[in-house]
Formats: structure tokens, sequence, C-alpha cells
């Protein structure tokens, strides 16, 4: 971080025309005009509606020197001081940034409408077929018909439930896997292992099949590393066309390499497609048989290009997601064997001891449930959501929000607001959750790891049933214990800021089968 701001800065003032300094220094002077002095209190009092407070910031960078490898905990120390609604300018963009649960409602529901758009950054230009995407399209006609698109015909319970055996196949290949290791004494790295299973059950939903021409993992790890990276060109526009950290040079070879292969697959497709007896097997198969048909999706007539920004987003947003949740929550039951043994207990008690467990199970398994939420909660795996963009300047609590602010709802750090989560708000204990009716589906503002409102997440469902699946199955299986005798207190809970926020390190762990090996 600290590296590329020094080159943005020896650059401009090598580099850069008077005219644009003048012009960024006006814009400064303006931003300090509109605010006061940094006592809260001074801000509710004032008649005018002021910024939120906030750190300030030099010229040109603004506070982005404040933001390190793991943006949503300095974010986090920084509104202990400043409060849950906080102003920073990151280069030149207004960013507020929302701490408390009280404050999420306002933004992601009482004022859902204002708050529902997205910053339009270079990553979703250049990789996201120019905004052709759902997940970071600007707010408008065109993201309510794709967003129609996504939830009418793709991300649907039927679809899920069409996918259902090829969710078993995939678990069932995956318990196959470990079992071999566990019969021979064998350490697995499991992440590795859960995010292959959620990568094969993705492509075989998107593409109906998981050929190995289609490995498209490494373009979307480089993709969600480009998207996730915070690029100057975004926060400082006139540095944008000297791509200074080189990011748009990467963005052009993922979008290139990403498209070869996906104009392939459509083109099997539609090829596929004019046999009479075809059957609409994938989501590709879905979204082409909309594109010579009448249908919602009034003024946009959908073509390739829409097509594959779509599969660029489920493919950036349904793989590392589920499979970030499974591999924190299962480090957590290593660091707490007795949460662990009831889980397994629960297991016991409801699919017994000679099968494996079926998605029919999944709703009785109350105790594993409050074991997703807790992860959730302390482990979001989208720490700061997607960012958010005001479409008109606003007053919440007394505090003006400019038009065109970007909006960081920090739900790492919600997740550990003391007045939210009463009892030792840092500790893992899913039994928080025991007579306590908090969902995770976006109504309760203190758990919303999945957003809420208007931008919040489609692929929930879809998410969810593949979490609980692997887990559930991954533990009533095998019990697990760490290797080399490694204790639970050396286990490493580092986390990697990304689009999906991960494990620093891999877990490792050795497995030992469980239940009746006959039925595996
Ligand atoms: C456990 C797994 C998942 C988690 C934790 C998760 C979380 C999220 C979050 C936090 C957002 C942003 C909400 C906001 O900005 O307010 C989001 C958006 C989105 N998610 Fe998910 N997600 C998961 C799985 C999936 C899956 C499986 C899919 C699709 C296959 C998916 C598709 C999307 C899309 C398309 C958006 C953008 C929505 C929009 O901007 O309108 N997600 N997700």
């Amino acid at each position: 971080m600290a590296s590329w701001i020094l080159a943005a800065l020896l650059s401009s003032t090598l580099t850069l025309a008077l005219c644009p300094l003048f012009y960024l220094i006006i814009t400064s002077l303006k931003h300090k005009q509109k605010r006061t002095p940094s006592s809260s209190n001074t801000y509710i009092q004032s008649k005018r509606p002021v910024l939120p407070p906030g750190p300030r910031g030099f010229p040109i960078i603004g506070n982005l020197h404040l933001l390190g490898d793991l943006p949503h905990q300095d974010l986090h120390k920084l509104s202990q001081k400043y409060g849950p609604i906080m102003h920073l300018r990151l280069g030149q963009v207004p960013t507020i940034v929302v701490s408390s649960p009280e404050s999420a409602k306002q933004f992601l529901k009482t004022h859902d409408l204002v708050f529902a758009s997205r910053p339009m950054v270079q990553s979703e230009k250049y990789m996201g077929y120019n905004f052709k995407g759902l997940a970071f399209s600007p707010y408008g006609a065109y993201w309510r018909n794709m967003r129609k698109l996504c939830t009418l015909e793709l991300f649907t319970n039927s679809k899920i439930e069409m996918f259902r055996p090829m969710r078993k196949e995939e678990v069932s290949s995956l318990v196959e896997i470990v079992k071999g290791a566990a019969d021979a004494h064998q350490v697995v790295c499991v992440s590795e292992m859960v995010g292959k299973v959620v990568e094969d059950m993705t492509y075989r939903m998107v593409f109906g099949c998981k050929d190995d021409r289609f490995r498209f993992k490494p373009i979307i790890n480089e993709a969600m590393k480009l998207a996730g990276a915070f690029n100057i060109g975004d926060y400082v526009p006139f540095l944008a066309p000297f791509d200074l950290q080189g990011l748009v040079r990467r963005m052009k070879v993922v979008a290139k390499a990403f498209d070869k292969i996906l104009e392939t697959i459509i083109e099997e497709h539609m090829r596929d497609a004019k046999d009479q007896n075809a059957q609409v097997r994938d989501f590709i198969d879905v979204m082409l048989s909309l594109m010579d048909s009448n249908n919602y999706m009034q003024d946009i007539k959908l073509n390739k290009d829409h097509i594959k920004a779509i599969i660029m987003d489920v493919l950036a947003a349904g793989m590392d997601t589920s499979a970030n949740v499974v591999n924190w929550a299962l480090p957590e039951l290593l660091r707490h064997p007795k949460i662990m043994k009831r889980v397994q207990e629960e297991l016991k008690q409801v699919v017994g001891m000679d099968r494996m467990v079926e998605e029919t199970d999944l709703p009785k398994l109350n105790y594993l449930n409050m074991v997703i939420k807790e992860t959730m909660r302390l482990h979001p795996v989208a720490p700061l959501l997607l960012p958010h963009e005001s479409t008109e300047d606003i007053t919440i609590n007394g505090y003006y929000i400019p038009k065109k602010s970007q909006v960081f709802i920090n739900v790492w750090a919600i997740g550990r607001d003391p007045n939210a989560w009463l009892e030792n708000a840092e500790e893992f204990n899913p039994d928080r959750f025991i007579n306590v009716d908090i969902d995770i589906y976006g109504r309760d503002f203190q758990l919303i790891p999945f957003g809420s409102g208007r931008r919040g997440c489609p692929g929930m469902q879809l998410g969810l049933t593949v979490v609980q699946l692997i887990l559930a199955q991954l533990l009533h299986c095998f019990k697990w214990e760490l290797p080399n005798d490694m204790s639970s207190c050396d286990l490493d809970m580092k986390e990697k800021f990304a689009l999906a926020m991960s494990r620093a390190s891999p877990l490792l762990a050795i497995p030992t089968s469980r239940i009746n090996v006959k039925n595996i």
C-alpha cells in the first residue's frame, strides 16, 4: 500500500500538469469547508448538516494511507474513535463507513434506495464486460433487469432442487477422497479440498460439466485479487490513465483469457441447443433460451456479452464465498472440541451412524446451523460487503452524506459490536443463538453476512445449502485432529483480505472415519 501511494505521489508531482492539481486542491478545500471539529456532539448540535466525523486527510491521497492489508480491521479501529457513521476521503472519493447495527439499518433498509448503487470501478469496466454484470452494475433499469434474470431464472428454489443429485455426487466423491486419507492416516489440506468441491459444483451448475478445459480457478483468483485491490485509478481518477500499479494491464489479460474459454463453451452450448431433444441442463442453457424469447427484460436484447458477464459474477461470487465459510467453521470447531462434540452428537441423533447426511436432514440440524451463524458473525467472508454508492445527497442522523459517496458497511465490526453481542463478543460461542430469534437473511442488522435490502446476496439460499451440506458431511463422516501434535491454541486464525476473505494459511488436519464405512 505504502509503495504505491509513494509512487502515486512521486509521479503526480513529476508528471502532472498544474491544472489538475489546482482542481484537486480546490476540491479538497471544498470538502474541508463542509467539515467541523472532531467532536461528534458538535456535529449533531449544528443546525446545518455536516459530514460525519472522521480523520483528517492529506491532499490527493486523503486517508488512503490509513488502510493496510486488513482494511476492515483498520476501519474498525478508526470507528471506535470516530463513531458508527464515519467519514473518510479515499483519494478523491468521499467514503462513509458504517459500523453498528442501528446505522446499518438506516443505510440498508430505511434509505435502501439511495444507497443501492455501486461505484463504477475499473475492474468492472475491463473484466465485467463494461458493467454488464450484476454485482458491480450501478443502480438503474439495467441492474433491475439483470437482478430479475438471476432471481427468477438462476438462483430459484427449483434450480437449487434440480442440482441436488449433482451436489450429492460431488460431496460423496469428497468423502471418498477423505476416507482414503483417513485409512492411510494422512494429513489432508482441508481448505484445498473444500475449495475444489465447491468449484466443481459451480462448474456443473453453470456449464453442465466439470471439463478440465474449463479450469477457471486461476483466472477467477486473479480477477478477485484485482477487483479487491485498492486501485489508485478508482480513487484518484486523473491518475487512472497512468495505471501506476499495473492493475489495468493485468485486468485486460484476465478478461482476454476468460473470454476465450467462455466463447468456446457458449458456442458448444449453442450448437447443442439446436438439437430438437435438447434439454435445459445448466445456467448457460437457461440464459441462451432467453436470448431469442420475448421476456421481461424490457429494452435489453440479451447477447453473449451479457451472458458472459453474469457467468463471471456467478463464478466469482459463488465459489470462494461458500468454501471460505466452511474453511472458517472447521478450525473454530477444532479450537473448541466441546462444540465439535455437540455438533457430532446432533448428527448422530438426527442422521444415525449408518448413512451419510442427506439434504433433507439439513433443516433439522439446529446446532450445526447455529455454528454456521456464529462462524459468519466472526468471519464474514465479505467483511465490508461490496461497496455501495449514494445516488443523491442525504442527511442521516444529522450527518450530511454527499451524492456519490462510497459506503462500506463494516459487518466484521458489527459482528463484534459489544452493544449488540452483549457477552464476550469476541468469543466463538454458538450457544448465544439458543432461544434467540436472530436470523441470517438480512432482517436482523447485527448479523448481515449476506448484506440486506436491494443489493443483498441473491445466491444466499444456494450458498447456505452448499455450506451446510459440506460441513455436515465432513463432521458426520470423520473425526478431525490437528497434525503434528499441534495444540488448538497454535492454530493460525489470521485473515487474508480479498473480495472473499479467506484464512491466511490453509487448514491442515487428520481425519478418522466415524460412521459405518460400508455405507460411505
Ligand atoms: C455463503 C456464501 C455467500 C456469501 C456469504 C455471500 C455474500 C454476499 C454479500 C455480502 C454480497 C454483497 C451484499 C451487499 O453489497 O449489500 C453478495 C452479493 C452477491 N452475491 Fe453472494 N454470497 C454467497 C454466495 C453466493 C452465491 C452461491 C452466488 C451465486 C451463485 C452469489 C451471488 C451474488 C451476487 C450476484 C451478488 C451481487 C448482488 C447485487 O449487487 O445485486 N452469492 N453476496
